[in-house]
């Protein structure tokens, strides 16, 4: 298992530039949101658009809460790891602080939803953050959000302790 101290490292040389239209890279290979080995994951694919980011994605029958709508709670991770790739047209790392949704409309299972995201104005630590999730099929706003990221330094992440999978696979 990659050690975590490696792991930071890795993540530390994904603040770099990214071209626009760029792929960004996932936080790691185990990460919920956008792990490539997470098998619970949402395997978000996301990419620059601008001083934005962009992605599309489809709920399926692991994030159901009523019958053929997804979980608010899934909704909302997907939303906060997708502000996570803001963070790498920064400077460097920062955690939630404070996430807003506002659920506009039902998120259907295995509907195509495209999301998008900017940073609004920093302050310092703090970058405060919008995004929203449109069906892509209509056009129809489903979610509207806002979020608070606080800049943290490296030992933010050494609070916890590595298990299971987290550190296998790039993550890139
Ligand atoms: C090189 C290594 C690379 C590593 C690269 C890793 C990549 C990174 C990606 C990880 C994957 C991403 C995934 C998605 C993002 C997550 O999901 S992150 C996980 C969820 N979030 C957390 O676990 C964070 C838990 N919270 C904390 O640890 C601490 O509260 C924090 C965020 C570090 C802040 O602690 P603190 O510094 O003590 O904050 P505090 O002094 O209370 O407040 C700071 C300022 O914010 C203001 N503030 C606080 N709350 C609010 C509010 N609601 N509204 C307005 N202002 C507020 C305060 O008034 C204060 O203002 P000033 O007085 O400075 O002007």
């Amino acid at each position: 298992m990659t050690s975590l101290e490696d792991l930071i490292s890795t993540w530390a040389a994904k603040f770099r530039t990214h071209p626009d239209g760029s792929r960004l890279p996932a936080h790691h290979a185990a990460c919920l949101g956008c792990g490539e080995n997470n098998p619970h994951g949402h395997h978000l694919r996301v990419h620059r658009e601008g001083d934005g980011v962009v992605a599309r994605h489809t709920f399926d029958e692991r994030h159901v809460g009523a019958p053929g709508i997804a979980h608010g709670g899934a909704v909302a991770a997907v939303v906060d790891d997708f502000y996570g790739f803001l963070l790498y047209l920064t400077d460097g790392p920062a955690v939630t602080r404070n996430l807003v949704l506002d659920y506009l409309a039902p998120v259907l299972l295995g509907v195509e939803y495209e999301l998008r995201a900017n940073i609004t104005r920093t302050e310092g630590r703090k970058l405060f953050v919008e995004a929203t999730m449109s069906e892509v099929a209509t056009s129809r706003r489903v979610v509207c959000s806002t979020a608070l990221f606080l800049k943290v330094d490296v030992g933010h992440f050494l609070q916890g302790e590595p298990t299971g999978s987290f550190g296998q696979g790039s993550g890139q």
